[in-house]
C-alpha cells in the first residue's frame, strides 16, 4: 500500500497509508461519530468540499452495495479513517469500499489515531486540510490547504441540483409507495443536493413527489399546485445563498405548507430575518440528543451540519423553537405560529437510523391534510 499524508492547516502533518483514488484532495476536515452507514455518510450531498474523519475505527468491512446511496456517488472529498478493512463481507456488496473510492477519484488515508484527531478537531475546532495519496510532500499540502477559500460564503448547491425537473421515485425506490386510499398528495420538493432517503419517507406517506431544481423561481413551483412543498438538506453556508432565501419567503408568503431539513431549516431561519453562523465543529453523526420543548422529550438524531441558525433573532411572537441541542444549546427546530412552516436542523430520515425523529415528516403531512380539508 502507498503511502498517504495529511496536512492541517495549523501545520499539524500525520503519515498512513493510501486507499481510494491516487491524487490529491483539499477539503474541511469534520469528524462523524455514527456507528454505521459509512456508505450513507460518503454519499450525502451535504458533505461536498469536506473530508470526514470517521470515529468509528473499522470502515469497509461491508464493502458498498447498489441500494444505501443517498446520491449517485461518494460526495466527500476525503475519507480519514483508523483502519480499513481488508476483507469485503455481506450478501448485498457490489464493490470494495476503496475500489469505488478510486472509481470516482476521492482518497483516503487509513491508520490514523483518530481518536486524538478528534478531540483535536473538537478542541480547537474544524480546519482546512490536504491529502495526498500521491506522494506530494507536506510543504505542498500545507499551501494548498491554507490557500484554499474554504466553504463559508460560497455557493455548493448549484453544484449538486438536479439540471431539471423529475418525479419521484423512479422504478428504484417504487417498493416504498403505500398505496394511498385517495388522490395523493402533491409535493414539491426542492433538491439543494438532496437525500435520497428524504424522497423515500415522502413518497411512503402517499405522495407524489416532483423534484425541481435549487434555482426554480417560487411562482414556478406553486404553479405546479403544491400540496406541500419540501426544502432539503444541501451542501454549504445558507449565507452564500441570498437568492434562495427570497424564494423560500416568497414560499413562506404562499400559504402551503412548508418543511426543511438541515440546509432548508437554515434557508427558512433566514428568510424569517435570523442570521446563521458556524459552529465551532459541527455536528456530524448519529447520536445527538435534542429536545422537543413543547413536550420535553428528548429525541437521539441524525446530524449534519456545519451551520445554524441564530435564535436570538425570531420574532417569537411569529416562530416558536421547537427543538434543541441537548450538546450545546443550539436551535435544532422552529415553527412558524401563525403560518404551515416547520423545519428541523437534523435529520428525521436518517438512514440507516436512528428513528426517533420519523414522525416529524408526519407532522409535515399533518399540515398538508389540514390544507386539503380546507381547500
Ligand atoms: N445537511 C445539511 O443540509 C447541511 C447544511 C449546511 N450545509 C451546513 O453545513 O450547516
Amino acid at each position: 500500500m502507498n503511502q498517504a499524508t495529511l496536512v492541517l492547516e495549523d501545520g499539524t502533518t500525520l503519515q498512513g497509508q493510501a486507499f481510494g483514488a491516487q491524487t490529491d484532495a483539499v477539503f474541511e476536515l469534520v469528524f462523524n461519530t455514527s456507528m454505521t452507514g459509512y456508505q450513507e455518510i460518503m454519499t450525502d450531498p451535504s458533505y461536498r468540499g469536506q473530508g470526514v474523519l470517521f470515529t468509528v475505527a473499522h470502515i469497509g468491512n461491508v464493502g458498498i452495495n447498489l441500494e444505501d446511496d443517498e446520491s449517485g456517488a461518494p460526495q466527500i472529498s476525503a475519507a480519514v479513517i483508523r483502519s480499513l478493512s481488508p476483507v469485503t463481507s455481506n450478501w448485498r456488496a457490489a464493490l470494495a469500499l476503496s475500489d469505488w473510492l478510486a472509481l470516482f477519484g476521492v482518497p483516503g488515508i487509513s491508520g490514523i489515531d483518530t481518536r486524538w484527531l478528534t478531540r483535536k478537531l473538537r478542541d480547537g475546532g474544524t480546519q482546512k486540510a490536504a491529502l495526498s495519496t500521491k506522494g506530494t510532500s507536506a510543504a505542498e499540502l500545507l499551501a494548498l490547504a491554507r490557500q484554499w477559500p474554504g466553504l463559508d460564503g460560497r455557493d455548493m448547491v448549484q453544484e449538486v441540483s438536479c439540471p431539471a425537473q423529475y418525479v419521484w421515485p423512479g422504478d428504484a425506490g417504487s417498493q416504498w409507495v403505500q398505496p394511498a386510499g385517495d388522490q395523493k398528495a402533491s409535493i414539491v420538493a426542492y433538491d439543494f443536493g438532496i437525500k435520497e432517503n428524504i424522497l423515500r419517507h415522502l413518497a411512503s406517506y402517499g405522495a407524489q413527489v416532483t423534484v425541481v431544481p435549487a434555482g426554480t423561481p417560487a411562482r414556478d413551483a406553486l404553479a405546479l399546485h403544491p400540496d406541500g412543498i419540501f426544502l432539503s438538506n444541501g451542501p454549504g453556508d445558507p449565507a452564500g445563498l441570498p437568492g434562495l432565501v427570497e424564494t423560500v419567503k416568497a414560499l413562506i408568503a404562499s400559504g402551503v405548507p412548508l418543511f426543511g431539513i438541515c440546509l432548508g431549516h437554515q434557508l427558512i431561519g433566514r428568510a424569517l430575518g435570523a442570521d446563521t453562523y458556524r459552529l465551532k465543529f459541527g455536528h456530524h453523526g448519529g447520536n445527538h440528543p435534542v429536545q422537543h420543548l413543547p413536550g420535553g422529550e428528548v429525541l437521539i438524531t441524525a446530524q449534519n451540519h456545519n451551520y445554524c441558525v441564530q435564535p436570538g433573532q425570531l420574532d417569537p411572537a411569529e416562530v416558536e423553537i421547537t427543538y434543541q441541542s441537548l450538546n450545546d444549546g443550539s436551535l435544532e427546530g422552529l415553527r412558524m405560529n401563525h403560518r404551515p412552516v416547520l423545519s428541523v436542523q437534523f435529520h428525521p430520515e436518517a438512514a440507516p437510523g436512528p428513528h426517533d425523529a420519523h414522525d416529524i415528516f408526519g407532522d409535515f403531512f399533518a399540515l398538508v391534510g389540514e390544507r386539503r380539508t380546507h381547500a
